[in-house]
């Protein structure tokens, strides 16, 4: 029988490249000697492949990311195209919190939209939990991947519990994240309980992944780096925490990563991270120096780069895995997601260039 005929995993790809034979990826990730980086880039599946927008040509994003047949082929994609050393999980941030019941959609071209933001402490009573028997369909979507992927790792994902409270409160996407910052700083009690519930949500959801297979996992605090890092240390530190947490039995791969976040490096690893994932603003040494050499990173190509003509790609990324030489551990990806008017062929290219570094 095959694995896409069984939702429950065969003992060959159960336990899958998560050892006995470690990947490049979990090998850099522990900091041994590898030959070259492993490389894998954010959003490396979705609107940059033609292959995907053809497929989801007439279905949502939520309803894409609830239908195994559909997660397993777009994370299979980039792959197969790119031959990038990971896959991610096809899925999104807010998936947890729609499975949990909350009314929230993704509207093409603008984003996440909750319907009825989340402000008070009523609001956050009234918040639902989520349980691992709400999202089968997550279980067995990595589980077929799994199989699939055949020893190739499949990093699974979750937001954190800050970026989630962001778009809770605003309601939608949000430049300066003004009523966070307000309900954070005004009402303490109801921020923390709010960000206590959404850590649970995390984990859980994160712990599905990982029981499912799983090889590794990224908790995106996407927009930490709008924080001041003595508000990140008080406000948002401690339920990040808990996520890993909440994990730390898995011996994998704990990747953390936000945008702008230079100043918040040392104390994203404080979270319990094994991995800091660095945006394109600091330079992989000395990330890892204010890191203090104890982790491995992740990162940093500036996406929009992949724009520019293939010369200037190659000079930046033969600079940043020589940057990357000197952290403890180095897996090559772009500094936030692919934009998804990239050229695909740009990918390919990067992925093939760092193969021969
Ligand atoms: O600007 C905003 O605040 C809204 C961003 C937004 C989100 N989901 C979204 C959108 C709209 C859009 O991308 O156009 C909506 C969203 N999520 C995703 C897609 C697919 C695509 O980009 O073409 C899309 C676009 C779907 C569509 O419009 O058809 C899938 C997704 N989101 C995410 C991931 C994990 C990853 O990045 O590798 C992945 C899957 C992995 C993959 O595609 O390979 C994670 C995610 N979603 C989201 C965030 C918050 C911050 C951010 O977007 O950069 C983050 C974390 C992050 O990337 O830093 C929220």
């Amino acid at each position: 029988m095959s694995a896409t005929e069984n939702s429950s995993p065969t003992p060959a790809c159960s336990p899958d490249g998560r050892d006995p034979a470690p990947s490049l990826l979990v090998r850099a990730a522990r900091g041994e000697q590898v030959a070259h980086p492993p490389v894998w880039f954010m959003r490396q599946a979705g609107r940059s492949l033609p292959e995907y927008r053809a497929l989801r040509v007439g279905t949502g994003m939520l309803e894409s990311c609830r239908t195994p047949d559909l997660v397993t082929e777009i994370t299979l994609q980039p792959v197969r195209r790119h031959g990038v050393d990971a896959a991610i999980f096809f899925s999104d941030i807010v998936v947890p919190l729609q499975a949990a019941g909350i009314d929230i959609e993704i509207v093409a071209g603008v984003g996440p939209v909750v319907a009825s933001p989340v402000r008070s402490a009523a609001d956050v009573e009234a918040m639902p939990r989520l349980s691992a028997e709400q999202i089968p369909d997550i279980t067995e979507s990595v589980q077929r991947l799994v199989c699939e992927l055949d020893g190739v790792p499949l990093i699974g994902f979750a937001g954190a519990p800050y970026t989630l409270a962001s778009y809770l409160i605003e309601g939608g996407p949000s430049k300066d994240h003004a009523r966070t910052k307000a309900l954070m700083h005004s009402d303490p009690a109801t921020w923390h309980r709010l960000l206590s519930t959404l850590a649970d949500i995390s984990a859980t959801f994160l712990l599905t992944q990982l029981a499912a297979g799983a090889s590794a996992v990224q908790l995106f605090d996407s927009w930490a780096g709008g924080l001041s890092e003595a508000d990140y240390r008080a406000f948002v530190l401690p339920h990040s925490q808990d996520v890993f947490a909440a994990i730390a039995d898995y011996d994998v791969p704990k990747i953390h990563f936000g945008v702008g976040t230079g100043e918040l490096l040392a104390a994203m690893r404080d979270a319990g991270a094994s991995v800091v994932g660095v945006d394109w603003r600091t330079p992989l040494d000395e990330a890892a120096r204010r890191i203090g050499g104890t982790v491995a990173v992740q990162g940093n190509l500036d996406p929009a780069l992949l724009f520019a003509d293939w010369h200037v790609v190659e000079r930046e990324v033969r600079r940043i895995v020589s940057e990357g030489r000197r952290a403890p551990g180095h897996i090559f990806n772009l500094g936030h997601g692919v934009l998804p008017d990239t050229d695909p062929e740009m990918l390919t290219r990067v992925v093939e260039l760092v193969h021969s570094l």
